[in-house]
């Protein structure tokens, strides 16, 4: 990678001391063998590309220059998509993820959700005419489903769609003020198509939520078409590439071939046709749930946790030993407690990530079939996974920013960015709340189902099998045995909930204020149904990996350490089920303080496997070559403050 660099010292000393074979640790990161060269192969050519390379330094543009600059990135996106002929939609991911290094594309939503939608919900002919343009960036769309009153509940929208059988068209319409349309990435100003989330109403009905083709702007002159009204919605926490916008509609008339009608139709003289399942409209968004644990939690955790560790070998500070030289912070136990985990959570993701994605695959497949089995139970897994993974970086993001003491406040240090990129998909494709809510009331289900008898199978069979062994944990401290742990922690916090709300129900609540009232519970259910889904599908993938001992013995460690570290931050509950003990949880919080021992020696090398170049990371602190202090002094020499020695200050007017 970095052969010619000058490398600090004592990042080299650590990367000389690492004792497994880094780059079969990266094709296990990646997925395959294959998709590292290719990911390396475009990073290249990205990075020698003259009309991508170089560029202005993010850190330094203001919000309306990172706009701008997102658009110029966003056209040589879908230029360099044609020029170095990668039509695949995977291909088109990963060329942006180059391209835009934690940064959202202005266009993101093109192939986040456009193309999907069209391809998800759109019939063949419907997907020939706009997929086909679309995936040759002719036309530039986005997802316009959340309203300014209402973005969670789907059946609270209120743009309509009228059919109208004399002229063959729909009238989409926008009745009220909370009925705009606001949020949708690039509707303000990027965007001239948009899938419109509507509610659909022919012969005097309503049939619920439906997906309609909306052209918003002429191709030509870009200017909104009458009937349409769009704005960007203002500035934001982040996402300051994107132009995030609101869409007001005005009787706006579209054929009525313009709805998406893979799963539904509305015949010419109005006549609706049923879809085998209502919530097939919800599909795109199952489908970018499901890559949000590999694409987003995955990604960030494992980019936030390189620019800890690298930095914390390089940064030496305080005394360990009495008179002795500083010691690189990465000594520090306490600081290992902070990081090891971290590195531990973006193996078990990604290993989560690329199973999940196996998972839409085979429900794609098996709707397009006609068979809608699966879909409740894989929409329960992906709302519980997505709200996992996410959360779980939102906190370990903060930890690694803290963990690098005053540079990780600093842009510099390129935390902030991660934060500000990957923190919205806590809210956004469904509030993590409200989506562990779907996941633990499904589990409440599917337990109240087993009670009457009904066999439970897949991610939930567990939830009906009687266990009464008791935890074998003892001095040898096995990821099996704390996989049982995990499982009685599940199960009881399940039973918990559901006992609540029977109880509730047999004191005479509704069912809605029961439902309401064990809220908490259900939440606690799905976060631990989740957290042993993940070790269990993390150490069931390095069951399968192939790769030689010394690989396998570190992704052994991570895996050890992940149970035992997610043991010990929530041992209330892993006592309360009566499992464990407390003699058993104190030898599995002594054997995670051996594991940051272990672990210690290839810390920088397990992150170095992550193989994130420096462009990606964009941050002075995570620099391959460790190289941060002179990179430090000419980061902030570029700060336009310093343009002149004696600052002239422009006035602000008050509004
Ligand atoms: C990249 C960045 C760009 C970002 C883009 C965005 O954010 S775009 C905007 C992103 N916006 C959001 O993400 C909005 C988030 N909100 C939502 O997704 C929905 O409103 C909801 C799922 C919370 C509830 O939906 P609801 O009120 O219609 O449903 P209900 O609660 O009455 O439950 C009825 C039954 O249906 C089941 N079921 C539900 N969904 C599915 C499904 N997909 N499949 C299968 N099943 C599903 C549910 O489990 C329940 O089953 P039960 O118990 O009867 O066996
Ligand atoms: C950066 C970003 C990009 C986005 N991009 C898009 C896009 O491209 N297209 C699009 O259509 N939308 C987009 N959105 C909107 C996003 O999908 C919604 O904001 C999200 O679904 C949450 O809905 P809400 O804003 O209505 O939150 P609310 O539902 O109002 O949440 C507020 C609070 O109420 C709680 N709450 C709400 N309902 C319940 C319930 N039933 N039970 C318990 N608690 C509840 C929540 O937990 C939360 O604490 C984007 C949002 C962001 C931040």
């Amino acid at each position: 990678m970095a052969s010619k660099v000058r490398v600090n010292q004592d990042l080299q000393r650590e990367r000389d001391r690492a004792n497994f074979n880094l780059e079969q640790l990266t094709y296990i990161f990646d997925g395959s063998r294959e998709y590292t060269q290719k990911r390396r192969y475009l990073e290249k050519r990205i990075a020698e590309d003259p009309e991508l390379k170089g560029g202005p330094n993010y850190y330094f543009l203001s919000n309306s220059e990172k706009y701008a600059n997102g658009v110029r990135k966003a056209t040589l996106l879908a230029k360099k998509l044609k020029e170095y002929k990668l039509g695949d939609f995977t291909d088109a991911f990963l060329l942006r993820s180059i391209i835009f290094p934690n940064e959202a594309s202005p266009m993101s939503l093109q192939i986040d959700m456009f193309i999907p939608g069209i391809m998800g919900l759109g019939t063949e002919e419907q997907q020939r005419r706009w997929g086909e343009k679309a995936m040759a960036y002719e036309i530039i769309g986005t997802y316009a489903q959340t309203e300014l009153g209402h973005g969670t509940h789907l059946r609270g929208l209120e743009t309509t769609a009228t059919y109208d059988p004399t002229t063959h068209e729909f009238v989409l319409h926008s009745p009220t003020l909370t009925s705009i349309k606001w949020w949708p990435g690039g509707l303000g100003k990027t965007t001239n198509h948009a899938i419109v989330m509507a509610m659909l109403y022919t012969r005097g009905k309503c049939h619920g939520l439906h997906a309609f083709m909306v052209q918003t702007r002429d191709l030509e002159t870009h200017e909104p078409l009458p009937g349409v009204e769009v704005g960007d919605i203002g500035p934001k926490m982040g996402y300051h590439t994107v132009d995030n916008g609101y869409l007001r509609l005005d009787h706006l008339h579209i054929p009525r071939m313009n709805m998406l009608m893979k799963n539904s139709q509305v015949l010419e003289d109005g006549t609706y046709v049923r879809k085998k399942s209502d919530k097939l409209s919800y599909g795109t968004m199952l489908f970018v749930r499901s890559t949000i644990v590999k694409g987003v939690a995955t990604n960030a955790l494992a980019q936030a946790a390189t620019i800890a560790v690298r930095y914390s070998a390089v940064r030496r500070q305080s005394e360990l030993k009495p008179g002795g030289v500083e010691p690189q912070v990465l000594d520090y136990v306490t600081q290992q407690y902070k990081l090891f985990p971290v590195i531990s959570q973006a193996y078990a993701f990604s290993a989560v990530g690329l199973h999940l994605r196996n998972l839409y695959l085979r429900l794609n497949y098996d709707i397009q079939q006609g068979n809608v089995e699966l879909l409740a139970e894989i929409h329960s897994l992906t709302c519980g996974l997505k709200a996992f993974s996410t959360d779980q970086m939102m906190w370990s993001v903060e930890i690694c920013r803290l963990s690098c003491g005053g540079h990780g406040f600093s842009q510099a240090s390129g935390l902030p960015k991660i934060y500000d990129v990957h923190v919205p998909a806590c809210t956004y494709e469904g509030e993590n709340t409200v989506l562990y809510l779907q996941c633990g009331r499904s589990l409440v289900k599917a337990l109240l189902q087993a009670q009457k008898g009904v066999t439970l199978s897949g991610s939930m069979a567990y939830l009906s099998q009687v266990c009464d062994d008791k935890c074998s944990v003892t001095s040898q401290v096995t990821v099996d045995a704390l996989l049982k742990s995990y499982e009685w922690r599940a199960r009881r916090a399940v039973h918990k909930a559901a006992r609540m709300y029977k109880g509730r129900l047999q004191a005479g609540e509704a069912d809605y204020n029961a439902w309401n009232q064990t809220g908490v519970h259900l939440v606690l259910a799905a976060k631990a149904h989740c957290h042993k889904y993940v070790l269990k599908t993390f150490a069931e993938s390095i069951q399968q990996a192939e790769a030689g001992a010394d690989v396998v013995r570190v992704l052994q460690q991570l895996c050890l350490l992940y149970a035992t570290h997610g043991v010990t931050t929530n041992s209330g509950q892993f006592l309360e089920c009566g499992f464990m003990d407390t003699r058993q949880l104190e030898l599995v919080n002594d054997h995670m303080l051996r594991l940051l021992t272990d672990i210690r020696p290839n810390a920088v090398a397990l992150v170095d496997a992550f193989d994130f170049t420096d462009d990606k990371l964009c941050s002075v602190l995570g620099r391959y070559d460790g190289q941060v202090y002179e990179n430090l002094y000419k980061w902030a020499r570029q700060s336009s403050r310093n343009e002149t020695q004696v600052r002239i200050f422009t006035t602000v007017t008050p509004q």
